[in-house]
């Protein structure tokens, strides 16, 4: 069952784009990440130096490559466009993005998560189809220059309260240290960029990170 299955490749969600990677290559990143063992993956291309048209479609499809080799789900974030010219596993979207129910007419029965800071944006993505909500940010984050405030873990507990029992993973400063409270708060997984794209140690920071998640 396709719901099953998003809850269970939640648990370590990796985003990255290029600006995440330094002067890393997002293709080796990306292959660390898995070999830590990540269990869903989102690229998310974004920045004044974001790549374009075919630079990032073509960035895009080697990083496919890596998660189909590795039978990882590959998410698009925002460009539904690019995920459908890819026929990418699945695409993000947030509040301020292509409506939900479009995205999900668009996307057949691909795999739709989208962002939500309240209640009623999550009735509202559930109403329109969502597989998963990412809710954040819990803590501080540098990787989104956007984000909202943090509002800690309580934001999950928050949304559990409220009948809200949707595969939900949450986003937003995540790190080794403070992983296990998103999880207690009542998660399925937590999302990270910087913890993983940032570490000395790709790999290392993936599996520890996945420690913590046990
Ligand atoms: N990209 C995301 N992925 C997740 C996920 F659930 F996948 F962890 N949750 C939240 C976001 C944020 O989405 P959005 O609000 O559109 O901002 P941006 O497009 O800058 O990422
Ligand atoms: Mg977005």
């Amino acid at each position: 069952m396709k719901q099953q299955k998003i809850e269970e490749h939640l648990s370590l969600y990796f985003i990255m784009g290029s600006a995440n990677c330094g002067n890393r290559d997002p293709v080796d990143v990306l292959k660390q990440a898995i070999d830590g063992g990540i269990t869903l993956f989102q690229y998310r291309e974004k920045g004044e130096a974001a790549l374009k048209d075919r630079e990032k479609y073509r960035l895009a499809e080697k990083l496919q490559r890596v998660c189909a080799d590795a039978e990882i789900p590959f998410m698009v974030n925002d460009d539904v466009e690019l995920a459908i010219e890819l026929d990418a596993d699945g695409v993000h979207v947030g509040q301020d993005d292509e409506a939900a129910r479009f995205v999900r007419r668009r996307m057949g029965n691909k795999i739709l998560g989208v962002s939500a800071h309240t209640i009623d944006e999550a009735h509202q993505a559930i109403h329109d189809g969502a597989d998963y909500l990412g809710i954040g940010p819990i803590f501080p984050t540098a990787s989104k220059a956007d984000a909202k405030k943090a509002q800690g873990p309580e934001l999950i507990k928050h949304f559990r309260n409220q009948e809200i029992n949707v595969p939900i993973v949450g986003i937003g400063g995540i790190t080794s240290a403070n992983a296990q409270e998103v999880i207690e708060a009542g998660a399925d997984g937590v999302s990270v960029i910087s913890a993983i794209a940032g570490a000395e140690n790709i790999q290392k920071a993936t599996e520890e990170l996945k420690t913590k998640l046990r």
